[in-house]
């Protein structure tokens, strides 16, 4: 499961990639500095892991990884061609999420691609440039089931339907996430799709360090234009935060980021929030050799959480010991929990949730 950044050209995504990564994208003012996407695995900040190394004292521990993509810059266009838009287009398809870097900051040493900055006019250059390729997707596959549909074909009929629906939808400048499906047809005929414009998204709003707190007038435009999407709006002060970044020193950096009133990076909170975009959620171990956390699908069962660490776990199954992440620290240790009787023993039909300490029984 990946993430992907996306926007118009010199926004600050290579920017926000350095904030996040310890791989150092190259980015530059001028537009079209990244032309091959930058693919980064990044931790996940989770202040329970050191919680759980407190009480265990391991030899190592083992953070959540997210995998992020900067991805080249968009421009109006981009869907027939322009700017190797298609090229850019397909590493957007080869993601699972979208963090929208939107500027939201006034500088006139940088260059905008459209003259001034007005982020909500970017929104809209990009989603038409999503939306118009989703199109031509749909188009695609409504000259293919057509036929079938003709001659009385139920299943053809009932996918025609579905397309149709699409189609409107993006001619009207409608994303495919915003239309309303049954679960069935979502299952059966869109998703499978892939569908650019039905993948999670959330905005960036990169701000000036000033701004990195209070936002600021571009961004409640932001806020305001998207209320309906049910998407989540993050400010954060990209320059900045990737200058901190480059800091070896921690105490240092938590002084820059008090300077600019944080008490902690927004890029931590971002990836926290790029993670559950991504519709996962951790689990952990907790062993005196390691502990580590896991990531999972929010609804996974106890096989599937397993499975994470072998397939044979998964294939083995018997089942899990489980003890709730609160549990495990009000009690302080494994033993106290099992003392008071707060270890679950859950079967195959479990369903794993965020922050549960697993131990699973299989056989081979
Ligand atoms: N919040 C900010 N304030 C001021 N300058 C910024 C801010 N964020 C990024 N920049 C600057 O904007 C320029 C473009 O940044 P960056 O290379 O990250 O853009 P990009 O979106 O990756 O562009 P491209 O699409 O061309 O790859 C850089 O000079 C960067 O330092
Ligand atoms: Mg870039």
């Amino acid at each position: 499961m990946k993430a992907g950044i996306v926007g118009l050209p010199n926004v600050g995504k290579s920017t926000l990639f350095n904030c996040l990564s310890n791989a150092k994208a190259q980015s530059a003012n001028f537009p079209f500095c990244t032309i091959e996407p930058n693919i980064g695995v990044v931790n996940v900040p989770d202040p329970r892991l050191s919680k759980l190394e407190e009480l265990v004292n391991p030899e190592k521990v083992i953070p959540a990884t997210v995998e992020i993509v900067d991805i080249a810059g968009l421009v109006k266009g981009a869907s027939k061609g322009e700017g190797l838009g298609n090229q850019f287009l397909a590493n957007i398809r080869e993601t699972d999420a979208i963090l929208h870097v939107l500027r939201c900051f006034d500088n006139d040493n940088i260059v905008h691609v459209d003259g001034s900055v007005d982020p909500i006019r970017d929104k809209e250059t990009i989603d038409m440039e999503l939306q118009l390729k989703d199109l031509e997707t749909v188009e695609k596959k409504l000259d293919k089931v057509k036929r079938a549909a003709k001659t009385g074909n139920k299943e053809a009929q009932a996918e025609e339907a579905v397309l149709l629906k699409i189609k409107e939808g993006l001619e009207a400048g409608t994303s495919v996430r915003a239309l309303e499906f049954s679960d069935e047809d979502y299952a059966d005929y869109v998703k499978p799709s892939q569908f650019i414009t039905d993948k999670p998204v959330m905005y960036v709003c990169n701000v000036d360090e000033g701004a990195a707190t209070s936002g600021n007038a571009y961004v409640d435009k932001v806020k305001d234009a998207v209320k309906n999407e049910n998407a989540e709006v993050l400010v954060l002060a990209v320059g900045t935060e990737a200058d901190i970044n480059e800091l070896d020193d921690y105490e240092e950096r938590q002084l820059f980021l008090q300077d600019i009133g944080l008490d902690e990076p927004g890029s931590a909170k971002l990836i926290r929030s790029a993670y559950k975009l991504l519709n996962q959620q951790t689990y952990f171990t907790a062993g005196v050799k390691e502990v580590r956390a896991w990531t999972v699908n929010i609804g996974a069962t106890g096989p599937q959480a397993a499975g994470v660490i072998h397939t044979d776990f998964e294939k083995g199954f018997i089942r899990a010991e489980v003890i709730s992440y609160d549990d495990y620290v009000s009690f302080g240790s494994e033993a106290k929990v099992k003392e008071a009787g707060k270890m679950r023993v859950e079967g195959k039909n479990y369903i794993v949730k965020d922050g549960d300490v697993m131990h699973f029984l299989f056989n081979v």
